[in-house]
C-alpha cells in the first residue's frame, strides 16, 4: 500500500489515486466470476428479447418494436409493445438484479466506498455533486414543466379525455419511445404551427440512396472539416456498422470502443438509414474523436475529463449537424429559408428530444444510487422506481404494475450496468460547448442558428481540450474551453428562450395546468 501523500509531482499523485481504484477486479476470484456471469446474463437477454405477435413474427427491439413505439399512433398496439418488452426483460432480470446490487456493493467496499454509487460518483472529483445535480435540475424546471403542459394538450387532442388527463400525469406509452426518454417521434402531434411542417429527413436520406457506410463518412467529415483527426483503416475494417445478418446475436444499442493500443478504435451499431441514427452515429464519432486525441497519453489518463465530457464531445457536434443551416449546406433540406414560425418549429423538434429528456436522465441513477445505498430496498424497487418516474416526469404506467415486474431492467444501461448520470450533465455541458465553439467559429446571431462545420478554430479550441483526456481536473478543462469553471444552464437556456417565450404564451392562451396535481395513475378500463 502506498501513501499518494508521501508524492509530490501532481500528475504522480492523479495517476496513482486513479490506480487504486480496481473496481469489481477488488472482489474475491469466485465473486468476481459471479459478478461477470450475471452481467453476461442481464445483457444477453436483454439483447436476445423479443414480443411475439399471437399468430407470426417475434419482434426484436432494434429496429421493430422501437419502430412501434415511434410510429404506431394506435394506443392498444403501443402497450401491447410497451408491456411485451417489460415482460421479455424487466420481469427475467429481477432477481438477477439483487444478486448484482450485493456484489457490486461489496466490491465498491472492497475499493474503500461506501456502496457502489458512492464509486460511481467519485469519476466527477466533486464533494457537492448531488447538490449541484439537483441545483441544474431545479433550474430546468420551468422548462420541462412547460414542454409537459404543451405535449400533454397535444396527446390529449389526439387521444382524447379517456386516455389522457389535462391535470395529470402522461401515460408513459404514447411519447414515441420505449422508455419515455425522447419525444421527438411525435412530433407530428405536437407541431406548433403544422401549417408548415418540417421536411422528412428519414425521407431525403432514403430518396438520396444513403447507406449506412455514408452515413459514418459524413460524421467523419464534419470532425476532419474542423481540422480534427479522421479514423485509421482499422475502424473500416474493424466497425460493425450493422445488424449481422448471419444469424449472429448482438447487443445493438449503439457504441464505441478503445482498444488502447492507439491503432485500433471501433463503433458497433445497428444502423437504419433515418436522421435519428445519423445523429447517433455523430454521437458515436464524438466518442472516437476523443479516442483518437488521447491516444498517446499514459493508459491511466485515457478517458474523458470527467464520463459527461465524453458524452458531450458528439453531441455538441450533433447541435450544429442537426441546424437547418447544415442540413441545407449538405443537401439534406431544399427549403432556403426558415421563417420565425418555422424556427418554432425546429425549436420545438430539438426541445422534444433534448428537454423532454432530463427528468429521465437524473432519476436513472438518483434510482440505482438510493438501490446502492439501502433507501430502496428490494422488495419496493418498481414502486420506487414509477414514484421518481412520477416525481420527476409527470409519467404514469399505461397499466397496473406489481414487484413482480422490473420496469428499470427493461432500459438497456440497468442491464448493462452502465452509468447514467453523465447523460444528465453531458446535456447542460453540450450547450455550453456549442455557445464557446460557436464563438470561437465567429458566428453571429442566436445560438440555435449556428455550424461549427469548416470551423477550424472551433476545431483547435475543441482538440485542446480533448488532448487533455483525464489528465487535468475536469474543472480546470471545462475553463479551457468555455472561461467557466462550473457547469452552467445559462447556455441552454439561451438557446431554447425563443421556444420557452413561445410555450409560456401558448400555455397561458391555454390556461394550462404546469405540473400534475392529479398525481394519481388512472388507468384505461
Ligand atoms: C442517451 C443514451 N445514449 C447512449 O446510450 O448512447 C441512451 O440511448 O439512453
Ligand atoms: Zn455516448
Amino acid at each position: 500500500m502506498f501513501k499518494i501523500a508521501n508524492f509530490q509531482d501532481s500528475d504522480v499523485k492523479r495517476m496513482l489515486s486513479k490506480l487504486l481504484n480496481v473496481d469489481k477486479a477488488a472482489l474475491p476470484k469466485e465473486e468476481l466470476r459471479e459478478y461477470n456471469e450475471i452481467l453476461a446474463y442481464m445483457e444477453t437477454t436483454y439483447s436476445m428479447a423479443q414480443v411475439c405477435l399471437n399468430e407470426g413474427p417475434c419482434l426484436p427491439l432494434e429496429p421493430d418494436l422501437e419502430e412501434v413505439m415511434a410510429t404506431s399512433r394506435d394506443q392498444k398496439e403501443l402497450l401491447w409493445a410497451w408491456q411485451g418488452w417489460r415482460d421479455a426483460v424487466g420481469r427475467q432480470l429481477r432477481m438477477t438484479f439483487e444478486r448484482y446490487v450485493q456484489l457490486s456493493n461489496k466490491a465498491a467496499k472492497l475499493n474503500g466506498y461506501q456502496d457502489m454509487g458512492a464509486l460511481w460518483r467519485s469519476k466527477y472529483e466533486s464533494d457537492t455533486l448531488q447538490e449541484d445535480l439537483e441545483q441544474l435540475f431545479q433550474e430546468l424546471q420551468p422548462l420541462y414543466l412547460n414542454l409537459h403542459a404543451y405535449v400533454r394538450r397535444a396527446l390529449y387532442r389526439f387521444y382524447g379525455p379517456e386516455l389522457i388527463d389535462l391535470r395529470g400525469p402522461i401515460p408513459a406509452h404514447v411519447l414515441g419511445n420505449m422508455w419515455a426518454q425522447s419525444w421527438v417521434n411525435i412530433l407530428d402531434l405536437a407541431l406548433p404551427f403544422p401549417e408548415k411542417p418540417p421536411e422528412d429527413i428519414t425521407k431525403i436520406m432514403q430518396g438520396q440512396h444513403w447507406k449506412p457506410e455514408k452515413m459514418f463518412q459524413e460524421a467523419e467529415k464534419f470532425f476532419t472539416s474542423m481540422g480534427l483527426l479522421s479514423t485509421p483503416p482499422e475502424f473500416w475494417k474493424n466497425s460493425m456498422m450493422e445488424r449481422p445478418t448471419d444469424g449472429r446475436e448482438v447487443e445493438c444499442h449503439a457504441s464505441a470502443w478503445d482498444f488502447y493500443n492507439g491503432k485500433d478504435f471501433r463503433i458497433k451499431k445497428c444502423t437504419e438509414v433515418t436522421i435519428e441514427d445519423l445523429l447517433s452515429i455523430f454521437h458515436q464519432m464524438g466518442h472516437i474523436q476523443y479516442f483518437l486525441q488521447y491516444k498517446n497519453l499514459s493508459v491511466i489518463f485515457r478517458a474523458g475529463a470527467n464520463p459527461a465530457f465524453e458524452e458531450a464531445m458528439g453531441s455538441v457536434v450533433t447541435l450544429s449537424a442537426s441546424s437547418h443551416k447544415h442540413l441545407l449546406n449538405r443537401g439534406l433540406l431544399s427549403q432556403q429559408h426558415q421563417d420565425k414560425e418555422e424556427e418554432v418549429n425546429f425549436l420545438m423538434s430539438v426541445a422534444l428530444e433534448k428537454i423532454a429528456f432530463i427528468p429521465f436522465a437524473y432519476l436513472m441513477d438518483l434510482f440505482r444510487w438510493k438501490v446502492f445505498d439501502g433507501t430502496i430496498e428490494k422488495d419496493v424497487y418498481n414502486q420506487e422506481w414509477w414514484n421518481l418516474r412520477l416525481k420527476y416526469q409527470g409519467l404514469c404506467p399505461p397499466i397496473p404494475r406489481t414487484e413482480e415486474d422490473f420496469d428499470p431492467g427493461a432500459k438497456f444501461h440497468i442491464s448493462a450496468s452502465l452509468p447514467y448520470i453523465r447523460y444528465f450533465l453531458s446535456l447542460v455541458l453540450q450547450f455550453q460547448f456549442h455557445e464557446a465553439l460557436c464563438k470561437a467559429s465567429g458566428h453571429m446571431g442566436p445560438l440555435h442558428r449556428c455550424d461549427i462545420y469548416n470551423s477550424k478554430e472551433a476545431g483547435k479550441l475543441l482538440e485542446d481540450v480533448l488532448k487533455l483526456g483525464s489528465s487535468k481536473p475536469w474543472p480546470e478543462v471545462l475553463e479551457k474551453m468555455t472561461g467557466e469553471t462550473k457547469v452552467s444552464t445559462k447556455a441552454l437556456m439561451t438557446y431554447f428562450k425563443p421556444l420557452l417565450n413561445w410555450l409560456v404564451t401558448e400555455n397561458v392562451r391555454q390556461g394550462e395546468i404546469l405540473g400534475w396535481p392529479d398525481f394519481s395513475c388512472s388507468f384505461e378500463e
